[in-house]
């Protein structure tokens, strides 16, 4: 598809040569400049070849002889001023026998080695076209950078236009279809919403109808749902076509199925920030990807993930944060925003490990304990400091014990066996932490990982309430999460006594949702029915922590982006049904995890901007969350590392923390703060989710 010379060449790295001439450079613009390191002066008047990696010449000179048409496009090896090789793909203007133009569309990284262009783009079935590893590829390495071919007008674009009266606002806010999920469907039983014409939607149309005629006809050659298609978003782009086509003269002359196209196409196509880019439009999703899109100021490109074998396809994830919902969830955002079915090996796997759940089996503790602390350890009538003691165990003491488990404000209690005198068996404390003091006992065979119970389901709220939260005015209900779930008292026992289980790799014991007959299936063999509140709790929880949640008007009128400005009754009821969740199914289910993140980075609002201060136990608090939801996601095994979703949230954590006094308890805390620090030790490809911004507004109190 022949590209507009006039908007490439703003961007692109452009070289033109003269065959008359034997190839001698006449144009290089600032772009090549900057991608090739070479000043314009010291190259035009040259040989083009010169430019390219010698072995490559022949290679590359015969490639282009096969170029028939304009806009095909050609991978070429070149040589940078600093004498490093990169691969720039271009697309190819001949004029006839005379000249030849060749814009970029992107270019691997510099490197010493000669590069290839390191995917090809092919036609697939069912999934439109793709793009396949051209060569076996590294790990965590930057593939490829692109410059964009569109970028969307920005909403300035929209402000002070006079079409925008009483009649526009009001044909505007009738433009809705319903999104009916399609029968069979994983998300076929989520509640129908309708779907609204947004002021992007208008972007697009004006984006659309300005641009010039070649770049207009290279946009239609990306991928888009068909006119007739019943998606929702198919009608509501054309209902939107229609009254810009009435009301804007930029579209007056326009076909109305075009300009609905026009939003379609920009809507499968675009990144973030609005771009469309020439190769990274083309790569399909997955909710495992092995690639990244990479985004830093100006440059934007591919990194993979993992080592990519020849032949493979390439996928990044369409979903931000978004990657850590349930499978239905996942699967319903994808078809509602980019019209497809996500069919990929998370999706279409049998199990959907987001959704562990805990078997009452797993509240059976290990059945042989050590002594760990020095020089001994209380065991007593009652899982309580204050409980009578009955035996004291010195460091080293090896003891059996019953699988009872208890969990209370001070921590998770083993009931200890002593066999030749029963007088002397009781409940002894795991961790020491609310003590000042750090692991007491540990299992002998199992022995727990290195995190500590600070936060536990059922007082994440309290927790921050006890810290943040202004008492003095009455809190509004918030009627959207009203919990009742005292009907299941016996669930809630067996959730909280499995607590110890739950960690680290998943245990035998633990339900995993079998997707295909909607039933939990543990490894002790019980089948467990659907959780009757479990779908209830995350319709809730999609909204609350999973979404984007709405930009503030002061925020978004200071220039601030993706600022969140919580009600103290929403971030009660936020935490609330994460607690619920925490204690109805399990630390390892997602709304539990997702509530953690939420309130790690509350944590973080909190003391930037509000007079908040650290203290050591709420400090090490917010560690262990972050610690939490680091464990969960290392096991579940997602093509992502944790730090991927973590690394920057840790890292400001990590700086933080230099700013807490130190006093009693300091050992647990510097054990933490080390932990955070290894884990920060391993820098990911990149990190794309740094924490929300909540900016409290007079709810929080400074303590
Ligand atoms: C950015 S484009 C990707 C390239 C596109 N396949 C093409 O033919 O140019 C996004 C569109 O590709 C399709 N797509 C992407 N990932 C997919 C997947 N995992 N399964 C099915 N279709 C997918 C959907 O139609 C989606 O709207």
């Amino acid at each position: 598809m022949p590209l507009d010379k006039g908007t490439v060449e703003r961007t692109w790295a452009q070289l033109s040569f003269s065959y008359k001439d034997k190839g001698i450079i006449t144009t290089w613009n600032k772009k090549a400049e900057e991608v090739l390191a070479r000043k314009s002066e010291d190259v035009v008047g040259k040989v083009w070849t010169e430019l390219l990696v010698p072995e490559w010449i022949s290679w590359s000179l015969s490639a282009l002889e096969k170029v028939q048409f304009q806009g095909e496009e050609v991978a070429l090896p070149m040589v940078t001023g600093d004498g490093l090789h990169c691969c720039v793909r271009f697309v190819v203007r001949k004029f006839g026998r005379g000249n030849c133009f060749l814009f970029s569309c992107g270019h691997t990284p510099c490197a010493e080695t000669p590069r290839q262009w390191p995917l090809e783009i092919r036609q697939t079935e069912g999934q439109g076209r793709a793009a396949f590893a051209a060569c076996d590829l590294p790990g965590n390495e930057m593939l490829l950078e692109e410059e964009p071919v569109y970028i969307r007008p920005p909403p300035s674009l929209l402000h002070g236009r006079p079409e925008w009266d009483q009649a526009w606002s009001a044909a505007f806010n009738q433009i809705r279809a319903a999104l009916k999920p399609p029968a069979g469907a994983s998300f076929a039983s989520l509640p129908e919403k309708p779907l609204f014409a947004s002021t992007a939607l208008v972007r697009d149309v004006l984006g659309f109808a300005t641009l010039p005629e070649s770049l207009r006809s290279a946009l239609l050659g990306f991928s888009f749902p068909h006119p007739e298609d019943p998606h929702p978003l198919v009608d509501v782009a054309r209902q939107l076509a229609e009254l810009c086509k009435e009301r804007l003269p930029e579209c007056k002359e326009m076909d109305v199925k075009l300009l609905q196209v026009g939003i379609l196409v920009q809507e499968m196509n675009i990144f973030p920030g609005g771009r469309v880019f020439w190769t990274l439009s083309r790569i399909n999703h997955s909710c495992a990807p092995n690639c990244v899109f990479f985004a830093a100021g100006n440059r934007w490109g591919l990194r993979s993930l993992h080592p990519i074998s020849a032949g493979e396809e390439i996928t990044i994830s369409y979903l931000g944060e978004e990657l850590l919902l349930p499978t239905a969830q996942r699967q319903w955002l994808l078809w509602r925003s980019k019209c497809f079915i996500c069919g990929c090996p998370r999706c279409a796997s049998e199990q959907d490990p987001m959704r562990d759940r805990v078997c009452a089996c797993a509240g059976k503790g290990p059945s042989k304990w050590r002594v760990v602390h020095q020089p001994a350890v209380w065991r007593r009538q009652v899982a309580s400091t204050q409980g009578r003691a009955v035996a004291l165990l010195k460091e080293a003491t090896e003891f059996p014990a019953t699988g009872q488990l208890e969990c209370t404000a001070e921590g998770l209690w083993v009931y200890g066996d002593d066999e030749k005198d029963p007088k002397k068996s009781g409940w002894a404390l795991v961790d020491g932490s609310t003590l000042g003091l750090g692991r007491l006992i540990e299992p002998v065979d199992a022995p727990l990982p290195g995190i500590v119970d600070l936060v536990v389901p059922g007082r994440l709220q309290s927790r921050l309430r006890q810290k943040a939260l202004n008492s003095r005015g009455k809190i509004r209900e918030q009627m959207w999460y009203d919990r009742e779930f005292e009907e299941l008292p016996d669930l809630v026992a067996a959730a909280k006594s499995a607590r110890g289980a739950e960690r680290g790799a998943m245990p035998a014991g633990f339900a995993r949702l079998d997707v295909s007959s909607e039933t939990w299936s543990c490894g002790c063999g019980a089948k467990l029915g659907l959780h009757p509140k479990e779908k209830e709790l995350t319709e809730v929880a999609q909204r609350v922590f999973a979404m984007a949640l709405q930009d503030h008007p002061r925020a978004s009128a200071a220039g601030v982006k993706g600022l969140i400005l919580p009600e103290e009754a929403f971030v009660l009821a936020a935490l609330r049904l994460a607690d619920d969740a925490g204690q109805l199914l399990g630390r390892r289910h997602w709304i539990w995890q997702l509530g953690l993140l939420f309130a790690l980075d509350l944590d973080l609002s909190l003391t930037r901007y509000t007079y908040m201060k650290w203290d050591l136990a709420f400090a090490s608090g917010t560690v262990a969350m972050l610690l939490e939801v680091w464990d969960w996601l290392a096991s579940l095994n997602l093509s992502q590392d944790p730090s991927y979703f973590l690394h920057s949230r840790a890292s400001r954590l990590a700086k933080e923390l230099e700013r807490v006094p130190s006093d009693a308890g300091q050992a647990l805390f510097r054990d933490l703060q080390q932990q955070l620090q290894d884990r920060l030790s391993f820098t990911p490809a990149v990190s794309l989710l740094p924490s929300r911004d909540f900016i409290p507004d007079t709810l929080f109190i400074a303590h």
